[in-house]
């Protein structure tokens, strides 16, 4: 497909057809670049993390600049299937955006476009993030020293598309937007034997459906309602044929909480009920509890009291304020090292993020790209510090 610059709805497409998995997004930035270098240079520098060659940092020179504002979008993609029958899918088997990168790549390049042509007041800084999906992008970048000096935002912005909300809507809350999360890692090891002879094995199929049951009464049972906790395991793996007793499972899932105490909680519950279920059955349960930069989502209460306000008043943009999710975004790492506010950009109705069909209406596009500037740019009239 051939991409004319001009229009986001094909930039769209075309990251669409070239989903890269975590840290190995390697068109993707090349495709980013390319776009943004057939925009007007004069105001922009550039930014590269040795240690992280898919990451992209561009600086936009501000005019008049009281203050560094940063804006960040993701641009990894998910080990899933594509079946939505779109002419253009993806060509990266088992790949896809199936949790709408390629929008956020492609608002990223409107908001730039637009102040590549009209120099903003204030300096910006667009930091495309890879591996937003596993792996901590958001960490490995601060780490490598991605903010430094005059990469460093004095408050930072990002988005996150949602089916949930029709497109074009901008959805955002005071407090905590997303869950925090942290990704569990379980082996189950014991002795694999003839199945005619199950006496003189350890069986890890009947440990791994034991274990995960035992598990799942951790929601139910230990977590207080009302606050709400969630532990899903989304891959399980054991055995190799009918006729051989299974002697290792592998158990992968991801915890979710609100709270950094109720992640604690949850992860303290894996470990003591892991260490019964290996004593119970015989066999080594060895547990994996990583959290990475997936804290969860805090909005800062000043900045984001003023985004709301803007975003509610003005006639052009259609708000809602949402109750917390129990997704997760590793944004919550860079929000607790800057201030900032996250909010939600509608693209519904589809299926929900991360399903083979899910398909995000185009239409979000154009709209969350007016509504985002229109905000940046008002922000960038106020002085410097007194209105946070
Ligand atoms: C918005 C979204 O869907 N984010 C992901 C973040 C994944 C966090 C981590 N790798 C985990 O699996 O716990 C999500 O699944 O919510």
């Amino acid at each position: 497909m051939q991409t004319n610059f001009d229009n986001l709805v094909q930039i769209r497409r075309s990251f669409h057809q070239i989903p890269e998995l975590a840290l190995k997004e390697y068109e993707t930035h090349a495709l980013i670049l390319k776009i943004i270098k057939s925009f007007p240079q004069d105001y922009l520098e550039f930014k590269n993390i040795d240690s992280m060659p898919t990451a992209l940092l561009v600086r936009v020179r501000g005019s008049n600049p009281h203050r560094t504002i940063g804006y960040r979008c993701d641009i990894d993609a998910l080990p899933v299937t594509e079946n939505t029958g779109l002419k253009f899918s993806s060509t990266h088997a088992g790949i896809m955006h199936a949790c709408g990168h390629d929008l956020h790549i492609t608002v990223a390049l409107g908001i730039l476009r637009h102040f590549s042509t009209s120099q903003p007041a204030d300096n910006l800084v667009f930091f495309f993030q890879p591996a937003e999906e596993s792996q901590s992008g958001s960490v490995l970048a601060f780490q490598s020293g991605a903010f430094t000096q005059e990469f460093q935002p004095d408050e930072f912005y990002g988005l996150h598309d949602t089916p949930l909300l029709e497109a074009g809507t901008i959805g955002c809350r005071m407090g905590t937007l997303f869950a925090g999360t942290t990704e569990v890692n379980i082996t189950l090891s014991g002795k694999s034997g003839h199945a005619a002879y199950p006496q003189n094995a350890q069986d890890m199929v009947v440990a791994q459906a034991y274990l995960i049951t035992q598990l799942q009464s951790i929601v139910s049972r230990n977590v207080d309602p009302i606050e709400g906790g969630v532990l899903t395991f989304g891959k399980v793996t054991s055995g190799t044929i009918r006729n051989v007793i299974a002697g290792q499972a592998v158990i992968e899932g991801t915890i979710r909480g609100l709270t950094q105490e109720m992640i604690e909680l949850i992860q303290e519950r894996i470990r003591v009920i892991c260490a019964g279920v290996a004593l119970a059955l015989d066999c080594k349960i060895d547990v994996q509890l990583n959290q990475g930069g997936y804290f969860p989502v805090q909005n800062n209460s000043a900045l984001t009291k003023i985004f709301i306000k803007f975003m509610r008043n003005s006639k052009n943009i259609r708000f809602e304020e949402t109750p917390p999710a129990m997704t997760g975004e590793d944004f919550g790492f860079l929000l607790n090292q800057f201030p900032g506010t996250m909010f939600w950009l509608g693209v519904g109705p589809t299926s929900s993020l991360h399903s083979a069909t899910f398909n995000l209406n185009e239409q979000a596009i154009q709209p969350g790209v007016n509504a985002i500037i229109a905000f940046l740019e008002d922000r960038m009239r106020k002085e410097h510090p007194s209105n946070v």
